[in-house]
Parts: structure tokens; sequence; C-alpha cells
């Protein structure tokens, strides 16, 4: 269907614009950060979230492809989206997107192109604010049930990631856009107008999205879109169920057929297709290291695309938790247990690495072992009060069982806490706390991406060296906290510490970044820090041009110092 349209007879004509805009409009002035609900008691909240749980359970979801926003599913190859927390409960089956289906949605991106990049800011800002408010109104029980039994998050981890992020992710990146149209030229001399224009990218953009933020697949696509951007995107295969009820509710919200096309698929094979089309124009990734490094290697060996690529990636992190002996103890301990173990430690952003002053590290793992030992590994869909679930998939969780069991028989790695694990009904790892003698360990150096902390103590006298150490071992570079009371030593590791971490905090922990509050990214092997959640990001899904008008004729080509 698409492709008869592509190619009928050009007309020349000049179409007429159908959208014009009669008033200089600004983002609305509320916008500010959702409110989150804390679910510790309002029984009409749980009730709903419950009612929700069960629907999605039960409801053995059919997920098509979207392109043109046309469903398919018939004839497809089919995979099964399964519950981490009870492995043997299907969520949903999806399809698998073919060759043919991505250079369809291919043609449909490119087709919707020129109407989307065509109508005015406010008229797309006007989609992902709809968005916006049916995720914290309509949809909001149904997106959390879904994004805690398809990624296996507790209510607080889903209201923070689909309701609370995912909202201002959509707000925010409306209030950037605006201001970043506003952004105009200082000067113009005598008979001369100069404006600035932030196009769209000339081609399509191809979104690829991680399992552990449905706020993050959202931005990931939205945030190009918004600009005018046409999108193919990739969710990943153990996010489906929330990410699709994403996509539905942007059709709701009046998304246009074709500006974003829904592709689940073998990851290696959309890729392929996707990277062969000339109108390839950016990737927006968010996942490994390792994965973003073998996409940029493949895009940057092929020659043929229209325009240079923006390629916007968020990677892999190993962040740190550094402890002064002046630090506050109770407050720094329990802000480690919630780094480290918050679900269950599948954020890029999770404490991983843990590095004790010798005077209070005694102490300190006393405490964080009483504490740790309060948590249960649990079906938190269930019990709704639960603090920790599965981790995601079983490759996953053998990852983590082998690491653990190198763990037991290294002779520089002492395991303190955990370290057990279950797979039984869920990939349920216990939290698992283990102490180095080594500074240098890989423990110390490698992302598990699960709820295994390693920690470090350090004699009192040598926080300097420490730092250095810490600096030394940070192939990643995405987020990492001090603790001290002591303000010389702050300013010190801030400063030695500068390039370890993107997102630097004093004393609090290393998760939990709020758009509009603390935009979000790292560089080194944790990507390119373009900084999720702030308008610098939105800069790299436009093409600047630059437009001077003349007012004034010239009546001679010489110039004054012409004879
Ligand atoms: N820096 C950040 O903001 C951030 C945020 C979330 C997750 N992460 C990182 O992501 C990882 C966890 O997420 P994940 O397990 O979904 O990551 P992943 O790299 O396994 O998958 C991410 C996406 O890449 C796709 N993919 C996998 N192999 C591919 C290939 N060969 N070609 C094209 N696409 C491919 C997957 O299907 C998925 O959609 C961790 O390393 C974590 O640190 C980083
Ligand atoms: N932005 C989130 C982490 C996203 C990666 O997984 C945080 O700051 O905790």
């Amino acid at each position: 269907m698409i492709l008869s349209k592509l190619f009928q007879k050009p007309q020349c004509v000049i179409q007429k614009s159908l959208y014009s805009t009669i008033g200089s409009f600004q983002a609305p002035l509320h916008i500010s950060n959702e409110p989150i609900k804390p679910f510790n008691g309002d029984s009409s909240d749980i009730s709903k979230l419950q009612e929700a749980l069960t629907k999605y359970q039960f409801k053995s979801l059919e997920v098509p492809l979207i392109i043109n926003g046309q469903k398919i599913y018939k004839d497809r190859v089919l995979k099964n989206h399964i519950n981490p927390s009870n492995h043997s409960q299907i969520l949903c089956k999806y399809a698998q997107a073919t060759k043919e289906d991505v250079n369809e949605a291919i043609l449909a991106a490119t087709a919707s192109k020129a109407k989307w990049a065509k109508m005015s800011l406010d008229e797309r800002a006007a989609v992902f604010l709809k968005a916006a408010d049916l995720i914290t109104t309509k949809y909001r029980y149904d997106l959390l049930a879904a994004t805690m039994l398809g990624q296996g998050k507790n209510v607080y981890q889903a209201e923070i990631d689909c309701i609370g992020e995912l909202a201002d992710f959509f707000r925010f990146n409306v209030k950037y856009a605006f201001e970043m149209y506003k952004q105009q030229p200082v000067a113009s001399s005598p008979g001369v107008w100069n404006r600035t224009e932030y196009r769209p990218l000339e081609g399509f953009v191809y979104a690829v999205s991680p399992f552990n933020f449905t706020a993050i697949a959202g931005n990931l696509f939205g945030a190009p879109a918004l600009l005018g951007n046409t999108v193919l995107w990739k969710p990943s295969a153990t996010a489906i169920l929330s990410n699709y009820l994403l996509m539905e509710i942007m059709i709701e919200a009046g998304l246009p057929n074709g500006v974003v096309n829904f592709i689940p698929g073998n990851p290696v094979e959309v890729t392929e297709t996707i990277l062969s089309n000339k109108n390839f124009a950016a990737l927006h990734f968010t996942g490994s290291t390792k994965v973003f490094k073998d996409l940029c290697k493949e895009i940057y060996s092929k020659d043929h695309f229209r325009e240079y690529p923006r390629i916007v990636g968020e990677t892999g992190g190993k962040n740190f938790h550094l402890v002064h002996p002046s630090a506050s103890l109770e407050h720094t301990v329990l802000s480690t247990l919630r780094g480290a173990f918050e679900y269950q430690g599948q954020k890029c952003s999770a404490t991983s690495r843990l590095y004790l002053p010798e005077s209070i590290s005694s102490e300190f793992i006393q405490l964080l072992k009483e504490n740790v030992k309060k948590i249960k590994t649990e079906n938190c869909s269930i019990n709704i009060k639960g603090f920790m679930g599965p981790v995601i998939h079983e490759q996953s969780f053998d990852k983590l069982a082998k690491a653990i069991g190198e763990a037991k028989e290294d002779s520089e790695l002492e395991i303190v806490s955990g370290g057990y694990f279950n797979k039984s009904n869920g990939f349920f790892v216990e939290p698992t706390i283990i102490k180095t003698t080594n500074p240098h360990h890989k423990f110390l150096q490698q992302e598990f991406f699960g709820p295994i902390l390693t920690y470090y103590v350090y004699p009192d006298s040598e926080f300097e060296a420490i730092c250095n150490i810490i600096e030394q071992n940070s192939t990643y570079g995405l987020t990492g906290s001090i603790f001290s009371q002591d303000r010389e030593a702050v300013i010190f590791a801030s400063d030695k510490l500068k390039y370890s971490a993107g997102n630097f905090y004093i004393n609090d922990k290393s998760t939990g970044a709020v758009v509009g509050q603390q935009s979000f990214g790292g560089s080194r092997q944790s990507g390119t820090c373009d900084k999720a959640g702030s308008a610098s990001l939105l800069s790299r899904f436009v093409s600047v041009r630059s437009i001077k008008e003349n007012f004034v004729e010239i009546t001679d080509f010489k110039y004054p110092h012409n004879d």
C-alpha cells in the first residue's frame, strides 16, 4: 500500500502549508515533576493496582508490530514475554519483525516525515503532553502493572520509572524544545535579519531501548519525534508488555501513523536491515557497552548514508560510593543499601563498588548486613509491599550465579552476606556483599548488573590515594557518590573524580536522577554523555539551519578600499 503511494507521478505543486501558526506559543508554565504516589496505605491506589495486575497476568495479550499505524501479527514468528518473578507465566506473545516489515517501517517513517516535520512545535508537543496526562491518569495502573509484571519491579520502582520519569521526560522535553527554538542569533547587521531554524534530521531515527526502564524507552523515541523526526523503535524483548502499552498510549494521544514504528524483532537482523538504508540518520541507544560498541563499529563501517549519522548512546556503569571517615554512618549505610539493591541492582546507576575507611568499616558492614538481612527476594506483584524482586532473565541469573561462584574460589574475595540464588520459580538472586583485599580487583571494575556489591577498606590516612585508585579503575564514568561531612574532602574528591562520574552525588546514593533536576548520562565507557532529560540531548536530533535575509541592494561590486 505504501509502496504504491511512494511511486505515484510526482506533482510539482507547492504544497499549501497545512499548518501555520498565527501565534507565538510557549510550553505550559506549570510543567514540573510528576508527584510520586507512595502506595503506603491509600487503599484505592492499591486496589486499582491489584486490579490491573490481575488483568495483565491473565490477559495473554497478542502484541503486534505497529507499522504506519497498522497492527501486524498474522504469519509472524511469535516469541513469549514471560514474568521473571514466575517464569512459567507467559505475559504476552509478540510478533517478530521480518526484513520486509523493517523495510515497510522505513517507508512509513519516510512517507510520514514531511507532514510531521511541517507541523509546528506546539502541534507535536500537544501529542506528548496528552500522552503524559494519559500515562498519569487513565493508564497509570495499567502501565505500573505491565512494568511490574514484565520487568520485575516493585511498585515504587515502577512508579518512579513508568509514571514519574516517563511523564517528566515527555513534559520537560516540550519545555526544552520551546527554549531551544527560542535560541536565535543575538545580532543582525543593518539591513539584515538573521534567523535560526531547528530542522529535524533528513532521514529516520533508529531507537533501541533497554529492558530496565520503561521511561527510557519513551525518551528514546520521544525526544527525536518531538523535534519532527520519524522513528523506528526496537524495544527490548524483556520489556514488551509495558512498551507495547506505551505505544498504544501514544496512538491514543494522537501520534500520526508512521511517526513511530514499533518493530520488536531479532536485534541483529532488524539492525542489519536498517543500516543498509541510506536514509538512516541517527541511532538513539540505551543498553550495554558491548552492544553499543558493536553498533558503532557497524555504523562506522558503512559509507552509504546520505548524512553523517548522529550516534547517541547511554551504556554501562560501575558506580562507586566513596565513604570518608567523617561520613554520617546510618545515612550512608542505608543509602548504599538502596543504591546497590533496589531493583535488584539492575540500574546502570546502581552502587556496585564501595570504598570504606578502616576506622568505621566494621561498624558500617555490621549495620549494612543487619539491614540487608531484612530484605526478602520475592514476587513484588503478589506482595505489593515487597522490596526486592527477580533479575530480568535466566541469562542474567546465570551470569550472576557464575560471578558468585567465582567469588567463592577467589582468595582476594570474601562473601560477607548473601551469595544465594534460586531460579525454580523466578530468577531470584539474594543481595550479595563481597569484600576484596585488592583495590584493583575486577569485581571493582566489571559491571554485573545485578545485586552484587563489592567493597574495599582503605586506611583512613589514604583518602587521597583511594581517590586516585578509583579514578584509575573507572573505565566507566556514569555515576558516583562521596559521603563526607568534611568539605575539603568533598572538594578534593569532586575534583579528582571529575571524569569518573557524569552524575556526581554528594551525601546521596548513586541512583535516582530526576528529569529537570539532574540530567542523566556519563562518558568514557558509559556513553556519549548527551544527558537524557536535558536540552543538550534534544540538540542531537536537530539539524540547525541559519537564515540570513538581506533588505539592502548593492549597486557596485567594489568594496570601499578598492580604487
Ligand atoms: N546509561 C544509561 O542510561 C543506561 C540505562 C539503562 C541501561 N543501561 C545499560 O544497559 C544494560 C542493561 O540493559 P539491557 O540488558 O537491555 O542491555 P542490552 O545491551 O542487552 O540490550 C539493549 C537493547 O539492545 C538490543 N540489542 C542487543 N544486541 C543487539 C545487537 N547486536 N544489535 C542491535 N541491538 C541489540 C536489545 O534487544 C535491546 O533492545 C546495562 O549494561 C546497563 O548499564 C544504561
Ligand atoms: N536514570 C536512572 C538510571 C537509568 C539506568 O538504568 C537513575 O539515575 O537511577
